[in-house]
């Protein structure tokens, strides 16, 4: 059988809460394979973000384990091998756009590194592309959200991960800004990312290879 890109095997999750303990995760089983592009649906607060974590590494599950081409993760792989896109951004504040978008690229050792054009070239393709090019010597606070998520999803991508996860990349973007991002995220999966998207949007789950739910800790499919 092939190794999938991600592998997600069996992962338990429990919160503890004053008012008791909450078991997100129940023995939760995902496989995505290189160039596949799925979403998970689910209502608010079944675990989607929670899951996320799990795989990009920010978080550990109780049981289980999360395989990135067959090999076991410890902590948050560096972000050529999987790029996490939160609800948060996460993005650097002392940073301008552009060099948040280039900071992957740059952060990249060894042969993979491209050289300053190379990454001049790639950030200014991404933040055109997703109508921002303008933008790149500004700095995050003086952006809108919804700006400030599309250079978030520029800087996830730039270094052309093995695993992209996003979570609600559409959430606060205007109608226009949309097919752009879709776009990207589509050219992702073709170009060999395994892209995993958390949404409650419609027209992401259109986009999908696959559609899996979360419901009870578990996936299901669509
Ligand atoms: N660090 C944490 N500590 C305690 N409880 C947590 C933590 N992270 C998540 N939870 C709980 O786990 C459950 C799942 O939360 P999560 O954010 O994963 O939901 P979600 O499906 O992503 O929701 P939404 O669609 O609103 O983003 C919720 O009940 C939440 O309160």
């Amino acid at each position: 059988m092939n190794v999938p890109a991600l592998h997600a095997k069996a992962l338990r999750r429990r919160f503890s809460h004053p008012g008791g303990d909450v078991e997100v995760l129940r023995g939760l089983e995902l496989r995505v394979e290189a160039g596949e592009l799925v979403t998970v649906s689910g209502r608010s607060g079944s675990g989607k973000s929670a899951l996320l974590a799990l795989l990009g590494g920010f978080d550990s599950p109780d049981s289980g384990c999360v395989l990135l081409d067959g090999e076991s993760i410890a902590g948050a792989p560096p972000w050529h091998t999987c790029a996490v896109l939160p609800q948060a951004l996460g993005l650097a504040l002392e940073l301008t756009v552009g060099e948040n978008v280039a900071l992957p690229l740059r952060l990249r050792a060894g042969e993979g590194r491209p050289g300053p054009a190379a990454i001049r070239s790639r950030v200014s393709e991404l933040l055109d592309g997703l109508g921002v090019g303008t933008l790149a010597d500004r700095y995050p606070h003086e952006l809108s959200f919804g700006q400030q998520q599309r250079v978030a999803l520029a800087r996830a991508v730039s270094g052309r991960p093995k695993i992209l996860l996003t979570d609600e990349p559409t959430a606060h973007l205007d109608a226009g800004s949309v097919p752009a991002v879709l776009g990207l995220l589509r050219r992702c999966a073709e170009e060999g990312t395994a892209v995993v998207v958390a949404t409650h949007d419609e027209e992401v789950h259109r986009i999908a290879d696959r559609r899996v739910r979360m419901a009870d800790g578990l996936l299901a499919g669509i």
